[in-house]
């Protein structure tokens, strides 16, 4: 059987009037960028691209050698592309502007270049995740209040796995689609259609050691989670965490799950440890599309009308079922 890559793909979008060509090779752009991503990060330490950039971003985390040089990639190929308004980044505190001689267009593009930073010097899965929103009619260059959408209003939202193979996971609202790098071709080649997450789960990923910071809910959910077979719940159980969002959320659109980063007394000043506008909000998006929920724990993350651009929340999202009770447990308190 032929196969069948992105590009044929988003050209069959076209055709079915799904997207506009504009939309089509903003995705193709931002594909290519990972193609470039992805190259870079697997030369490892053969080239000089692991440990810390020596500088800090915008949230006052220190930034990976990788950080950077994702974020610049990603930022090069999409000015030239001609269907940008704007950019944001996690990398960047205030909004990328397209240089004035570039030709323009009518999408921002937010992205989190390289998700899971703390999984590069150890040679784990990392990812690239990103959302695109329409730039809002007005004059002049976009502010950052052109930006603050909620992510119901996205009209993409897609994310690169940097596993033992490199992916790229799509939703334009047409459900989740997967495509796989040949690497000797250089095309992403239609490997996954119509991702799902079931409805059910007994797998759950959460970062256990801030137990303890845990507001009541959460704990109480957890530990019946804990208990399995001998708890409320009545069956086991299982846990993973790879710390890098990208892989724990590729790994729930495979098999199922549910991923929380629940607000705590560590970040409850920051409003949360997540993204909302270039973590959760596209991963929101992908997980709706492919039957599950995603939630703060008290309302669904695409309907949270943001407040700023690096704006944090906390996230519930996966098996429906799973996401449903988290947010009984926080309405009961
Ligand atoms: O260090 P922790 O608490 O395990 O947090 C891991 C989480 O932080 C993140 O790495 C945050 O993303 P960045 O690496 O882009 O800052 C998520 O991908 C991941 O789920
Ligand atoms: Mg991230
Ligand atoms: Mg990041």
């Amino acid at each position: 059987m032929a196969r069948v890559t992105l590009t044929q793909h988003l050209i069959e979008q076209q055709r079915a009037g799904r997207i506009n060509a504009d939309l089509r090779l903003l995705i193709e752009v931002v594909a290519r960028a990972v193609k470039a991503i992805s190259v870079t990060i697997s030369k490892g330490a053969l080239a000089d691209v692991l440990g810390n950039a020596g500088s800090d971003n915008v949230q006052g985390e220190a930034q990976k050698k990788l950080d950077v040089l994702a974020n610049e990639i990603l930022l090069q190929a999409n000015e030239w592309g001609g269907h940008l308004a704007a950019m944001a980044s996690e990398e960047v505190e205030e909004v990328h502007q397209i240089p004035f001689d570039y030709p323009r267009g009518g999408y921002l593009l937010l992205f989190d270049p390289l998700d899971g930073s703390s999984n590069i010097d150890v040679n784990i899965s990392v990812g690239t995740i990103f959302s695109v929103l329409k730039n809002p009619p007005g004059e002049g260059e976009p502010s950052e209040a052109a930006f603050l959408q909620p992510g119901r209003d996205q009209v993409a939202a897609g994310y690169a796995l940097y596993g033992p193979s490199t992916m790229f996971v799509l939703t334009i609202g047409d459900g989740v689609h997967g495509f796989t790098l040949d690497r000797e071709m250089g095309s992403f080649v239609y490997t996954h259609p119509f991702m799902t997450v079931p409805h059910e789960t007994s797998e759950y990923a959460i970062n256990a050691s801030n137990y303890r910071h845990w507001e009541p809910p959460i704990k109480r959910y957890i530990d019946e989670l804990v208990q399995g077979k001998d708890g409320p719940r009545g069956r086991d159980f299982n846990m993973r965490w790879v710390a890098a969002m990208v892989a724990d959320v590729h790994r729930i659109l495979t098999r199922g799950g549910v991923f929380m980063y629940p607000v705590d007394a560590k970040c409850r000043d920051k409003g949360g440890r997540l993204r909302l506008m270039y973590e959760a909000s596209p991963m929101a998006m992908i997980i709706e599309q492919a039957g599950g929920a995603a939630s703060t724990g008290r309302e669904r993350i695409l309907d949270v009308i943001p407040q700023k651009l690096h704006q944090r929340v906390p996230v519930v999202l996966g098996s429906a079922a799973e996401v449903e009770r988290v947010e009984e447990y926080s309405r009961q308190g």
